[in-house]
């Protein structure tokens, strides 16, 4: 039998360290390789008129050009915890229920700001956080959602939870929102821990939302002077078990994740709104999985703004990763500043309130009927 680093038997204590030497020096050549190509093949964005992010509409949209959208096609996209807003005469309507206030106001608040220059149209927005519409079953749907994959033809929109809405934690008890805030109070915290002056450690913090976190809590657990990565409760939990049969750990708020070199992200139901803050700690951001998204992900570059992992990374995959940032630091603050220059420079509040206003400007363009005002919606106002 050979000697390989999973079957040690045949293996001399030598043989062993050999080939595991040469096995990761392969994968470290073939990471390396990975940067140069990406390096190689990255242009910058240009953010006037949010021109980081308008492929996405134009991807989103296209499949509704050819027929346009239709108001029976509207009716048919009432899906449930969805909810229907009109734009008529500049004044914005929505139905008198929606499945989650908070979520709504976070949306109608970058409504409210573009209104006067919007055309007439109405709109079905899902406030869920799963996508509605499918390209394998059911109709093609004009539902708008915050978060999906390749396999759906919701049109996206930014997150409510850029103003409010966001996920209620401890910590974060009227929600996680208000990116504008977020952004200033995170970045203090960066220069409160510079690079080099970060914990070289892996981190996470968050609920069991999705079992595709599962290895790192396990890495970290065997691990703990390469990983700290902890399961905390969410609303659903009820025992051990809904943290991987361990006591929930207590919360840490994103400025404290600042303390550490590695900060990983995880989709959860969709995309986990974490995603966009680890950035701002000018840590090395890990992003686990490229299904999920939400609108800017997109133009984010892997191994230039982050370093992409697998979504079925397994603890050994998980390890040679983060052993390759730490061999590698300069490189590895090189993609962190990277990262935290895109999101800080290209993803203000501004660019948000420029999205919706290209979004819905070019989705009013695809109306194939003049909306009428439908009398049992109310008015929402600025507040
Ligand atoms: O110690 C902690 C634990 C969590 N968080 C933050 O709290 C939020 C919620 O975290 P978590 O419980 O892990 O939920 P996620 O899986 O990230 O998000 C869930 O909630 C979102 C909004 O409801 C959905 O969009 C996601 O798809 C869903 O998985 C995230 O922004 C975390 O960064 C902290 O800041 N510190």
């Amino acid at each position: 039998q050979e000697c390989t680093i999973d079957s040690k038997e045949s293996c001399s204590e030598n043989d062993t360290h050999q080939k595991y030497k040469k096995e990761i020096n392969e994968k470290y050549n073939k990471y390396l390789a990975a940067v140069t190509n990406a390096e190689q093949e990255f242009v910058e964005c240009n953010r006037t008129n949010c021109g980081c992010f308008s492929n996405v509409i134009a991807r989103d949209l296209k499949p509704f050009q050819e027929k346009g959208i239709s108001h029976e096609l509207i009716n048919a996209a009432k899906v449930s915890g969805a909810t229907l807003y009109q734009i008529i005469k500049g004044r914005l309507y929505r139905e008198t229920d929606c499945m989650f206030p908070s979520r709504c106001a976070g949306i109608e608040h970058f409504i409210l700001k573009v209104i006067d220059k919007l055309p007439d149209m109405e709109l079905i927005i899902n406030t869920r956080d799963y996508p509605q519409s499918s390209k394998y079953y059911g109709n093609m749907l004009p539902v708008f959602s915050f978060s999906k994959t390749p396999e759906y033809f919701d049109i996206l929109y930014p997150a409510w939870s850029f103003w409010e809405g966001g996920p209620a934690i401890s910590l974060y008890p009227r929600g996680l929102g208000r990116w504008d805030q977020h952004r200033v109070t995170i970045n203090e915290a960066s220069e409160k821990y510079p690079w080099e002056e970060k914990e070289s450690l892996a981190f996470f913090r968050g609920s069991r939302t999705s079992s595709e976190r599962d290895n790192l809590i396990l890495l970290s657990r065997n691990e703990p002077s390469l990983v700290d990565a902890q399961y905390t409760k969410n609303q659903a939990w009820k025992s051990d078990k809904d943290t991987l049969d361990a006591p929930p750990a207590k919360e840490l708020s994103l400025e404290e994740h600042c303390k550490y070199k590695y900060l990983f992200n995880y989709r959860g139901v969709a995309a986990s709104f974490r995603h966009k803050h680890l950035f701002l700690c000018r840590s090395l951001v890990f992003h686990v999985g490229n299904e999920w998204t939400e609108f800017y992900y997109k133009a984010m570059k892997p191994w230039i703004h982050y370093i992409p992992v697998p979504k079925d990374a397994n603890q050994r995959e998980l390890k040679d990763l983060i052993l390759f940032a730490k061999e590698n630091d300069g490189l590895a603050k090189k993609i962190a500043n990277h990262g935290r220059d895109f999101i800080w420079g290209k993803l203000q509040l501004s660019d948000i309130t420029c999205y919706w206003k290209k979004l819905l400007s070019s989705y009013a363009k695809l109306l194939s009927y003049r909306p009428t005002l439908d009398k049992n919606l109310v008015e929402i106002k600025k507040k």
